[in-house]
């Protein structure tokens, strides 16, 4: 089955879509093609691919598209091989297991054809595969417009979580990790990561393995403009987990509450209100990746 999400990358994906249905021809008997219109087709038609008759599936499509398929793939018994063409503007996903934001080279993997059984988060009946956030870069997320994504790309997001941290105000939170309280205090910001890559900054998270059967929780629980300074860099480098502002432990799973009225967002989407409770599903999703990964 052939996903095409037609509002993706700029269009972009339509472009694709004959060299996409003559690579997948050459491998299996037939291609079924659908095209997204709205909200939840891709999850639908995703679920549907799970009937035993599809080998593969492949999605054209931004993050979001991406995020709804595994979404109608999880926890399914007869799931085909996920694979797919990023054509958002973060493809974070896509960072993370090392498949090319060059559609004809990720395309091009389909014809080598190796698979890696990834990791994914479930939080509520809900399926992630990038990233929970909770606090003021999570609001910012929703303030980016269009306009902003497509002129500044991933920035665009760090403008807004500068912005947003101008009107700083803590909340408190209160993390367990199966039975034990892992944290119990004020925080400015909650990131939980399934990949290496956040927001586009490929060594934010960078000892995730998209395989480790791991979140990688790290919380901004202090902030001051002097050292705020060094977070920056910290974010570029990789070093975010030994930042003397953030705290970081991995976990399998999760239970989060607040007593500060806060929503969680989903893979750059807004989620439930807290709390919530998510946990790892290890190695549940089978991608086509390029054969180093
Ligand atoms: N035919 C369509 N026209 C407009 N919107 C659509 C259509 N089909 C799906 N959508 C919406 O597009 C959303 C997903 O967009 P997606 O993230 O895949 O692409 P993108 O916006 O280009 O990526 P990014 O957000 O990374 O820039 C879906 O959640 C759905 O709401």
């Amino acid at each position: 089955m052939l996903i095409i999400n037609p509002s993706s990358g700029k269009e972009k994906a339509m472009r694709y879509e004959e060299q996409a249905v003559a690579l997948l021809g050459k491998r299996h008997e037939q291609v079924v093609v659908k095209y997204t219109e709205k909200e939840g087709d891709a999850t639908g038609f995703a679920a549907s691919a799970c009937d035993g008759t599809y080998k593969t599936l492949l999605a054209m499509g931004g993050d979001g598209t991406i995020n709804e398929c595994i979404n109608g793939l999880a926890e399914k018994e007869q799931q085909p091989n996920f694979a797919f063409v990023p054509l958002g503007t973060v493809n974070d996903f896509a960072r993370a297991l090392q498949i090319p934001r060059k559609p004809e080279q990720a395309l091009a993997l389909l014809e080598d054809y190796h698979t890696k059984a990834v990791d994914i988060g479930k939080l509520g009946d809900r399926y992630f595969m990038n990233v929970l956030a909770v606090g003021v870069i999570a609001e910012a997320v929703y303030d980016v417009t269009p306009e902003e994504k497509s002129k500044y790309g991933h920035f665009a997001y760090l403008m807004e979580g500068a912005k947003a941290f101008r009107d700083k105000t803590p909340f408190h939170i209160s993390v367990h990790t199966g039975e034990k309280e892992a944290y119990d205090n004020k925080a400015y910001m909650m990131l939980v990561a399934l990949t290496n890559s956040v927001a586009g900054f490929e060594k934010f998270a960078k000892q995730a393995e998209v395989d480790d059967h791991l979140f990688h929780v790290f919380i901004l629980n202090e902030l001051s403009i002097p050292k705020a300074a060094k977070l920056i860099p910290d974010i570029f480098k990789g070093n975010l987990a030994s930042n003397e502002q953030v705290t970081y432990f991995q976990a399998k799973e999760l239970s989060v509450a607040s007593d500060t009225e806060l929503v969680v967002n989903i893979d750059g989407d807004e989620g439930e209100p807290l709390p919530f409770e998510a946990k790892v599903l290890p190695e549940e999703i089978r991608v086509v990746v390029p054969k180093e990964v």
